[in-house]
């Protein structure tokens, strides 16, 4: 029998499980009792516009090498915005998984950016607080997450460092990414589940020449009959992308209320008869959270001026 990768020309089919600048490593599926194939692959225009978890179809242009020819729909798409440019993340997931920890300190607003992004793509979302270890600094983690698991996010508290099986029933079957700002232990976990990985961060350490083991791409990994990205530390998540009315149905709080405002326009700003405001003063919506939903939509709308140059 052939194998595809003498057939030059034969459209393969893939995943993109590595995405850096313009190259994508690709693993060819559905070749049942053959070796995994991966290869080196560039798009084949100048726009490089795909993500790790891409279905694709290549075509193997030597041994180890092919270039993307088309992408198959996609499912959903994990990306960031703001006014000038898009950062494409993670595409065809099943649940996003937000990584803090106990330290260094973590920021909530970027956790309701995650989630926001999350749920305007109908992705479920899980919080994983890590470095339970260090005891001294829970009490404040914990009281942060709160309002997350107060809404229903799941939070998995564990160390890394002792191990990650009590969060291999939440990743299983799934197709998990990892995200959350740098140091809150993505990497260290994604060691803990995947022994394969350890080897793959090393190696590029060491190819990089840097001691440090900071993740600069996403990589996908086969997980339990799903799979799992481990992506670089997140600083900025703008979400210019989501419309006004996307950002408010993302905070599912807010769900039962929006709509009931007396103004049809109403900004949940200082308008007589807001059901928001009456919500959060009835102690139903929680302060800090409509606090992240305004500043979010306030950038939204400054993107929005500042890509159409006012
Ligand atoms: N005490 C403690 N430290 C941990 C634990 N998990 C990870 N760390 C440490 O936290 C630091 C950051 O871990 P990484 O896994 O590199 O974090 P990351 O989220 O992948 O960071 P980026 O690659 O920069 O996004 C490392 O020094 C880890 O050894 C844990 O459970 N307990
Ligand atoms: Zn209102």
């Amino acid at each position: 029998m052939n194998k595809p990768r003498q057939n030059r020309n034969t459209t393969l089919e893939g995943v993109i499980v590595a995405a850096f600048g313009r190259q994508y490593e690709v693993v060819v599926a559905g070749l049942a009792g053959q070796e995994e194939i991966r290869l080196k692959c560039y798009p084949r225009g100048k726009k490089s516009t795909f993500a790790c978890g891409d279905e694709v179809e290549i075509e193997a242009t030597g041994s180890d090498q092919g270039v993307i020819t088309a992408l198959k729909p996609r499912r959903n798409l994990l990306w960031r915005s703001d006014a000038f440019r898009e950062k494409l993340i993670a595409a065809n997931l099943s649940q996003v998984v937000v990584v803090t920890a106990t330290e260094p300190g973590f920021s909530d607003l970027l956790i309701s950016r995650c989630i926001a992004a999350a749920e305007s793509q109908h992705l479920r979302t899980l919080i994983v607080l890590n470095k339970a270890d260090l005891a001294e600094s829970l009490p404040a983690a914990h009281r942060m997450l709160a309002p997350f698991e107060r809404l229903g996010y799941e939070v998995v508290e564990l160390s890394a460092r002792a191990g990650a099986d009590d969060l291999r029933p939440y990743l299983a079957g799934q197709r998990s990414i990892f995200v959350g700002q740098s140091g809150m232990g993505k990497s260290t976990l994604t060691n803990a589940l995947i022994p394969e990985a350890r080897a793959a961060t090393r190696e590029i350490s060491e190819a990089l020449n840097s001691g440090k083991h900071t993740t600069t791409f996403a990589r996908l990994y086969p997980l339990d009959g799903g799979w799992l990205i481990d992506s670089p530390g997140l600083q900025a998540f703008g979400l210019a992308h989501l419309t006004p009315d996307e950002l408010a149905a993302s905070f599912i709080e807010f769900q039962g209320h929006l709509g009931n405002c007396r103004f049809r326009d109403c900004q949940h700003e200082s308008e007589p008869g807001c059901a928001l405001r009456a919500a959060i003063e009835a102690g139903a919506i929680d302060m800090r959270r409509f606090e992240h939903y305004r500043m979010i939509r306030n950038e939204i709308k400054d993107a929005k001026r500042q890509s159409q140059g006012w």
